[in-house]
């Protein structure tokens, strides 16, 4: 089943031309890695899924609904979509347990006791619980990123997206997140699109690496292929030795 389909998708800002003509298919619990240079059209592409910018032209059909329907719930695809950000997002004034809870609560109407649990529960699997009464800034950028993580599993959505996760944190955090991220790959139920340069993730769990530059997406490979093999895209060849070399 497709939980994520682009139809001949065209996004522009004014005048620009940000995304050309773009065709995906995402089959549900499949994780896909994008992958491009700056300015590629990579964080367009994802906030298109849940909503965060629109399409001008062509069908974009998540979890069953067309984006590009004005009649379309979209507070119903925000519901199912979760995104993590690369700057994470928390309600600095809002303990570690509130920021969990407070989503589910409002927008769910999730019981409160019920919401706790779930909120302690996805604590425990970013490996966290014993953070919950402390404010955000007293954590780590790691240890708020795998925060913002937990809070988006909370909702239990049925995709995530993540828009470079890792690339605001010092190095020795970035495992940490990368292993909580790995972890949720694994886990068949969840659809995962994740924009990051980290490769080891896409080797490791990803599904399929997409390539894009200038807005349109050059190569859409399984992982096997694209680091095995050799991608057939010259542009998406050169970017891939910079990024493993680097
Ligand atoms: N709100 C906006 N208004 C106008 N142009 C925009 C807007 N957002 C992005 N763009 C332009 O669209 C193009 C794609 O940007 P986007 O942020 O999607 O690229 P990216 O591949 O995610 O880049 P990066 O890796 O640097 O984050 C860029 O040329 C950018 O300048």
């Amino acid at each position: 089943m497709s939980m994520i389909e682009f139809h001949n998708v065209q996004k522009y800002y004014g005048d620009f031309h940000a995304l050309h003509d773009i065709n995906l298919t995402i089959d549900a619990g499949e994780t896909v890695v994008l992958i491009g240079p700056s300015g590629s059209g990579k964080s367009t592409l994802i906030r298109t899924v849940n909503g965060l910018e629109r399409i001008q032209e062509g069908k974009l059909i998540v979890n069953g609904q067309d984006l590009a329907d004005r009649k379309t719930d979209m507070n119903r695809i925000r519901k199912n979509v979760g995104m993590v950000f690369q700057h994470f997002n928390l309600y600095a004034n809002k303990t570690i347990l509130e920021n969990i809870m407070l989503a589910p609560r409002l927008v769910l109407k999730r019981p409160e006791e019920e919401n706790k649990k779930i909120a302690m529960n996805m604590l425990d699997r970013v490996g966290l619980a014993d953070q919950a009464p402390k404010m955000p800034a007293q954590l780590s950028g790691g240890q708020q990123q795998r925060i913002a993580i937990a809070r988006s599993l909370a909702m239990k959505p049925k995709a995530l997206l993540f828009d470079e996760p890792t690339s605001a944190l010092d190095p020795e955090m970035i495992d940490d997140v990368l292993n909580v991220m790995k972890d949720i790959a694994r886990d068949s139920s969840m659809t995962m699109l994740v924009v990051t340069h980290e490769m080891g993730f896409a080797r490791e769990v990803a599904n399929r690496v997409i390539f894009m530059a200038d807005g349109r997406i050059l190569e859409d490979d399984s992982k096997e292929k694209f680091f095995d093999g050799q991608p057939s895209n010259e542009r998406a060849r050169q970017f891939l030795s910079k990024i493993i070399t680097h």
